[in-house]
C-alpha cells in the first residue's frame, strides 16, 4: 500500500542544496537529509529508522548521539530521535506485537522521502514508511496493512516532530504503541531537573514495572533512571542549574518516558563515551503506557514540540 499523503507535499526533493526565499535550504545524499535556516538552527535526518540525528542552533549540538553509534543502517542509531512504533519495550507475550524487535520496527527500517514544506516560521519535512516496505519476514509478524508519515519541522528555536499513523483496511483494527525517543544532550546530568511530572503515578522499570506516585515537582537524576510517567501533561520543562534549557511538549500522546541509564550504560556496546550518560536525559513523549487501537480505514496523529532556552 503507498502511503497515503493527504496533505500538500510542497516540493519534490533534489538532490542539490536548494536555497529558498525563507533562507531555507535541504540537502540529501542517499542515506540522510539536512534541513537549514539562515537563522542558525540545522537538523539532519538519516532515512534509516527516519532517526533524527543532530540538531543544532549556531553549532550548538541540542542531541545526545552516542560516539559508538552505527549509523549505516546496521543497528537501530543510540541517540538523536529514534522512533518506537508499533511497540514499546520488549513486546509481551502473549500480545499481537510479540514476535517483533524491542521498540518495534519503524527504527530499524529505511524510510522514504516524501516531500518538504517552508513557510515562513521554517522548514519541514516527511518521510514515510507503509506495510509494503517492510521485508516478508516482519511482515509476517505484524501482518497488518498501515501507514506512516513523519514530519521534522525547523523552526529557529525549536524542531518539531508529528506522527500520523494510517490504518488502510477497510475492515480490520490495529493496536499499536508510539513514542519519540528524544535524547536530550544536556550539559551535566547532576545540574539538571525535570519538571511538570509531579503529581503523576509512575512505571518504574529499574523496579519490576511497579506503580509509584511522584512527589517531587523537580525530580533529579541520581541513578539509573527508566520511568514511564502515566497520563502526563502536555508540558515538560528540562533545568539547567534552574534555568530552562528544553521544554517539551506532547499533541495527542498520553505519556511521557524518563530515561538515563546513568552507570548501567557500560552493559551496552554502542554507548561511547562511557561518561556519556552525563551529557543526556531521554525525555520521550508517546502512547506507550497502553495501546492505542487504530480502527479500520481510521488515522491517527500526534507529535512533540522541543524548544531549545539558549
Ligand atoms: O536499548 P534500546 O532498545 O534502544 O532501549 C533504550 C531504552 O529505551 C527506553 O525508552 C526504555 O524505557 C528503556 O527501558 C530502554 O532501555
Amino acid at each position: 500500500m503507498p502511503v497515503d499523503k493527504k496533505k500538500p507535499s510542497g516540493l519534490a526533493l533534489d538532490a542539490t542544496a536548494a536555497p529558498a526565499a525563507s533562507g531555507a535550504s535541504i540537502e540529501q545524499d542517499s542515506d540522510r537529509v539536512t534541513l537549514s535556516l539562515s537563522s542558525g538552527a540545522k537538523a539532519t535526518i538519516l532515512l534509516y529508522g527516519a532517526t533524527v540525528i543532530s540538531w543544532t542552533i549556531n553549532d550548538r549540538e541540542l542531541l545526545w548521539l552516542s560516539e559508538a553509534s552505527a549509523l549505516d543502517g546496521s543497528k537501530a542509531v543510540r541517540g538523536g530521535i529514534p522512533l518506537v512504533f508499533p511497540v514499546f519495550g520488549p513486546p509481551r507475550a502473549g500480545t499481537a506485537v510479540e514476535a517483533l524487535p524491542q521498540h518495534g520496527f519503524a527504527r530499524i527500517n529505511k524510510w522514504n522521502l516524501l516531500g518538504r514544506i517552508e513557510d515562513e516560521a521554517g522548514i519541514s519535512v516527511d518521510l514515510g514508511l507503509s506495510s509494503d516496505s517492510l521485508d516478508e519476514d516482519t511482515k509476517s509478524k505484524w501482518p497488518h496493512s498501515f501507514g506512516l508519515i513523519y514530519s521534522v519541522k525547523l523552526t529557529a528555536d525549536t524542531l518539531e516532530t508529528k506522527m500520523v499513523v494510517q490504518n488502510p483496511d477497510p475492515s480490520n483494527s490495529f493496536d499499536f504503541n508510539v513514542l519519540f525517543h528524544t535524547y536530550l544532550r544536556i550539559p551535566d546530568v547532576d545540574k539538571i531537573g525535570v519538571q511538570g511530572l509531579d503529581s503523576l503515578t509512575y512505571r518504574d522499570k529499574t523496579l519490576g514495572g511497579s506503580e509509584h506516585p511522584e512527589s517531587a515537582e523537580t525530580i533529579k537524576i541520581t541513578g539509573e533512571t527508566d520511568r514511564v510517567y502515566m497520563n502526563a501533561p502536555d508540558k515538560v520543562t528540562v533545568l539547567s542549574d534552574g534555568a530552562p534549557l528544553f521544554t517539551v511538549t506532547k499533541l495527542g500522546l498520553k505519556d511521557v518516558v524518563l530515561w538515563n541509564p546513568h552507570t548501567s550504560s557500560s552493559k551496552m556496546g554502542d554507548w561511547a563515551p562511557a561518561e556519556g550518560y552525563k551529557n543526556m536525559v531521554c525525555v520521550e513523549a508517546g502512547s506507550v503506557a497502553s495501546f492505542q487501537n487504530l480502527e479500520a480505514g481510521a488515522a491517527w496523529e500526534g507529535g512533540v514540540v522541543h524548544k531549545a532556552h539558549l
